[in-house]
């Protein structure tokens, strides 16, 4: 009796997945500009569009200034439109201030808070330098784009109170060493957090691209969330904002195709152990890794292999809206 009563949950809760897929799927195309602008002006809504980089130099210019030339010179749709870099060591500060960023540097943003190193680290120091009610996020090594990436994830967030977060839907290309395209990117999407959220998260399951760098969330959400301050920021939103304010509070919108620059296999072992980890946290907070942990890869060296260590970010900032002395730039918005 009690195996087909679990049957029976496990199916509600697949059908489930399926139900968020079907009604709470779009595509940018349904977000036409014209109707955005109505309801931001109708609500007074402020729009920051961010953009951690770290060693971005080949790709920011062209990303920040298309995206400057289609949604504030041509339509005022976003009020500001931030990089953050990440502590880089080319010219993506240069580059995308040339193309009319504000530019922060991650380190130098409460510094007294300390300086972490990631992606994560960045969205979380974005908090406060930008003051929009709405926070967009782009990666900046975006290499097939368009600015109905934007458009399309604030369809959601503007026109729906309801909704908080809005995850980007796209085919992933892959681009071969040779130059080739298929498509059937997302290694780490495919090996580890798709099955991770089938396992532990199945209501989970009907968010097509899990990891997508590109995402729309309200500030008082995001400043709500205890954030990592690497590679689990995706991870870690998704599952928090669904535990929090459950699976209808959170959209998907299709955007088309989305091509960027791929990193080693070897690299992105570390984001996997960063994503395990961060599930681990969510599953058994005990059994999480804090502080320092370490991933052990092998690299070939003549016909043998070396040892190689590596550490891996765990830590987690605390949510912004808690941070003492340093209010979020939202409550400086009328000083
Ligand atoms: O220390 C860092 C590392 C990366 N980035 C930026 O973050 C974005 C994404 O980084 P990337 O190395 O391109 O990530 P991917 O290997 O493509 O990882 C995918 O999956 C990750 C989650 O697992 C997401 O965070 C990424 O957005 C998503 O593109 C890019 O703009 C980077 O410049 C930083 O700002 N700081
Ligand atoms: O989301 C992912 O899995 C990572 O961004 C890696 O993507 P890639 O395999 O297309 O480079």
């Amino acid at each position: 009796m009690a195996m087909s009563l679990d049957n029976c949950e496990d199916r509600q809760v697949h059908d489930r997945a399926l139900n968020w897929f079907h009604s709470r799927s779009s595509s940018w195309q349904d977000w036409p500009l014209p109707r955005l602008l109505e309801y931001k002006i109708r609500q007074d809504s402020r729009i920051s569009l961010v953009i951690p980089a770290r060693d971005e130099a080949a790709t920011i210019f062209d990303i920040v200034a298309g995206l400057r030339a289609a949604l504030m010179k041509d339509a005022p749709l976003l009020d500001e439109l931030v990089v953050i870099d990440s502590n880089s060591s080319d010219a993506t500060a240069t580059h995308a201030e040339r193309a009319g960023a504000t530019v922060y540097r991650a380190s130098e943003i409460l510094p007294e808070q300390g300086d972490y190193h990631g992606k994560g680290e960045a969205l979380w120091k974005s908090l406060f330098v930008t003051s929009g009610d709405l926070l967009v996020f782009v990666d900046a090594d975006l290499t097939e784009w368009g600015p109905h990436f934007v458009t399309g994830l604030l369809g959601p967030l503007l026109t729906s109170p309801a909704t908080m977060l809005v995850r980007a839907a796209y085919t992933r290309i892959r681009t071969g060493s040779d130059g080739s395209t298929s498509p059937d990117g997302g290694r780490v999407t495919e090996l580890l957090a798709r099955p991770l959220l089938s396992l532990h998260w199945p209501e989970l399951t009907g968010v097509v691209q899990p990891l997508a760098g590109e995402w729309a969330v309200r500030r008082g959400l995001m400043e709500s969330l205890s954030i990592p301050v690497g590679y689990g920021v995706e991870l870690s939103t998704l599952v928090d904002t669904h535990c929090l304010h459950g699976l209808d509070s959170i959209a998907q919108v299709h955007l088309g195709a989305r091509a960027h620059r791929h990193r080693s296999d070897r690299d992105l072992a570390l984001t996997a152990a960063e994503l395990l980890n961060v599930a681990q946290s969510r599953r058994t907070p005990s059994d999480a890794a804090s502080g320092v942990a370490e991933l052990r890869q092998f690299l070939p060296d003549g016909d043998w292999v070396r040892p190689h260590t590596r550490p891996v970010p765990t830590y987690e900032r605390p949510p912004a809206a808690g941070i003492s002395g340093a209010a979020p730039a939202s409550d400086r918005r009328s000083e």
